[in-house]
């Protein structure tokens, strides 16, 4: 199945992943296009069910769409109350890597597995507000932990720094953790957050609102690798 496709995104980073939440709906063959053109290596899908989060996106009819048009392995970031649910249809619509909220499931080992068992990676999510300890039970048991930098459900919102923190304490206690952080990443936030050990950098708003994909993304290249104490 998909589990070489958690290689590729293993191996690209450290990486920018775009986030389509702000893209053009209206072209989005178009869109990935232009972000494919622009280097990037690894899609960010947000899926929100406007249960666990006030927001609604898209589901698995617009994964499929976009498996048949790419390549690029497909991050799924599932806002959704009940990731088991849908874990084997958003496998079957093509997504490589399925990341839940821990906030959402009452046993995050169990649901980690059974993400393992479909053949892709699973990743773990936390938002600002929840205690760290509730990621423990689970941390050997995950391909990646999503390290919240806003309350999770909308695009362009300010940075919290609470995720430097956590990042730096991750880091520190698992090497070769591959860690994600998503929210307010931009060329004033990206550097620190890959100096406290991050690998993978959700960016949405910092890339569409520029004019050219590949403008925005090398910029923030170029912020990412400059950072000091990288890992
Ligand atoms: O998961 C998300 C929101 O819950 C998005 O991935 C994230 O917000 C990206 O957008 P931006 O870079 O504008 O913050
Ligand atoms: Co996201």
């Amino acid at each position: 199945m998909n589990r070489a496709k958690l290689d590729s995104i293993r191996d690209a980073g450290p990486a920018i992943l775009p986030s389509l939440l702000q893209c053009d709906f209206g072209n989005l063959q178009s869109e990935v296009e232009r972000l494919s053109d622009a280097g990037t290596s690894v899609l960010h899908l947000d899926v929100m069910d406007g249960h666990f989060v006030p927001n609604l996106t898209y589901g698995m009819p617009v994964v499929a769409g976009l498996r048949r048009h790419t390549n690029l392995p497909l991050d799924v970031h599932m806002m959704i109350s009940d990731p088991l649910a849908y874990a084997k249809p958003m496998v079957d619509a093509g997504a490589d890597m399925l990341t839940f909220h821990v906030e959402a499931v009452s046993d995050a080992v169990d649901v980690a597995g059974q993400i393992r068992d479909l053949g892709v990676g699973a990743g773990l999510a936390i938002n600002p507000d929840t205690p760290m300890s509730q990621l423990e039970p689970a941390l050997d048991c995950v391909d990646m932990v999503l390290v919240m930098s806003v309350q999770a459900g909308f695009g362009g919102q300010s940075f919290n720094p609470v995720a430097l923190q956590r990042i730096r304490d991750l880091r520190s206690r698992y090497p070769d953790l591959l860690l994600e952080i998503d929210g307010g990443i931009n060329l004033a936030t990206i550097g620190a957050a890959r100096q406290a050990g991050c690998d993978l950098f959700v960016v949405g708003s910092a890339i569409f609102s520029s004019d050219d994909y590949g403008v925005a993304l090398a910029g923030l290249n170029e912020a990412m690798a400059s950072a000091q104490g990288a890992k």
